[in-house]
């Protein structure tokens, strides 16, 4: 690591990104409307919201504030608008915002996060890592989501004795896993919603499943759902390299070099090691070729050339750049925070 600290006074790593022009528009699939359109008709049903996001994804704040001012149907209010006042008048769920994925986030960032959401009034905040086998702060979810609905009035839902969540995400971000993980922490029962790698799994609209049996509470599952405009291509691309957005769309060549430049700001470097680099670089078809050569993703193709015919390998850089991309999402590549 030392070597590497030596190496990082004299490599000059990019400070921007070029995004080449890109058209964030073009990333995100039109689908969508047809989903939040159930979902809004189901919320005279509902007592909470359970946001969920990326908790690598910091900024998750501002795409959380997208959806609900989409959800609510109030565009119209500067987001800076929704504090504590404003989220009474609009009459607004009680809401709980999960920060998933923890155990691929730098946890040395927890308190910057929370201050951060904070301050901009939200204050329900849980970490989750949905994938372990017994999360203790999954078994919080229940009492804290109780706590919630109890300072809010619940309308024509008073006289129900059971309790309805609807959670809501960007797609991908572990919506059916946190289903899963309350059934088996609550429950003792097994899965009851599809999980899968890829963005997009969850189609079927609003699937209600019991998550608890004291208090009886229900869940509706919901597709994942983008907000209706990303402000910036940087963040759509951090939503890509999260596994939100279909890779084919964005371009895995993109997004690994995205990955290369932010891990090589954050110093990062244990790609180097374990693509068996001799230093780190900030030129990803460098990065890639090595990684192509490693993992025996390469080609033998026939050259015509002046003198006869030879045979050359050349490395097959989108195999590379999937691989790459993949390292850091199963967090093979550290604990890394895009914000
Ligand atoms: N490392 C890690 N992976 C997780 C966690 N939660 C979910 N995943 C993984 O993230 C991927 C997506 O999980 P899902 O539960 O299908 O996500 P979803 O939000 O329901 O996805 P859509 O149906 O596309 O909206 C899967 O590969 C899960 O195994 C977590 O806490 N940690």
């Amino acid at each position: 690591m030392k070597l590497y600290q030596a190496l990082r006074n004299v490599a000059k790593f990019r400070t921007v990104f070029d995004f080449g022009g890109r058209d964030v528009a073009h990333w995100f699939p039109g689908h969508m409307a047809k989903g939040l359109k159930q979902m809004r008709a189901n919320m005279k049903n509902v007592d909470c919201i359970v946001e969920i996001h990326d908790a690598r994804i910091s900024f998750c704040l501002f795409v959380c504030l997208r959806i609900c001012v989409f959800f609510f149907n109030i565009r119209q209010i500067p987001f800076s608008g929704r504090n504590p006042v404003f989220h009474e008048t609009l009459d607004v769920k009680p809401h709980l915002l999960i920060l998933n994925k923890m155990d691929l986030a730098d946890v040395s960032n927890k308190q910057r996060i929370l201050k951060k959401l904070e301050k901009n009034g939200v204050r329900n905040v849980l970490f989750t890592d949905c994938l372990k086998q017994r999360d203790d702060s999954i078994k919080k979810l229940v009492p804290m989501v109780m706590d919630i609905i109890k300072s809010h009035p619940r309308f024509n839902r008073d006289e129900n004795v059971d309790y309805c969540l609807m959670v809501i995400g960007v797609p991908n971000v572990g919506k059916s896993s946190l289903i899963n993980s309350l059934r088996r922490t609550n429950l003792k029962k097994g899965r009851a919603s599809r999980v899968g790698g890829e963005p997009g799994i969850t189609r079927a609209v609003l699937t209600k499943i019991q998550v608890c049996e004291r208090p009886i509470m229900y869940l509706l599952d919901t597709p994942g759902v983008l907000p209706p405009k990303i402000e910036s291509v940087e963040t759509g691309m951090k939503l890509a390299l999260c596994g939100t957005i279909l890779d084919h769309l964005v371009g895995e060549d993109i997004i690994a070099d995205y990955l290369l430049y932010s891990l090589n700001r954050q110093e990062k470097f244990s790609y180097v090691e374990k693509y068996n680099l001799e230093k780190p670089s900030d030129d990803i078809q460098q990065v890639l070729k090595r990684i192509a050569v490693k993992l025996g993703k390469t080609q033998r193709v026939k050259a015509i050339t002046g003198v006869g015919n030879i045979t050359i390998t050349l490395p097959n850089y989108t195999a590379a750049a999937y691989d790459f991309i993949r390292a850091f999402r199963k967090g093979e590549l550290g604990r890394v925070m895009l914000d």
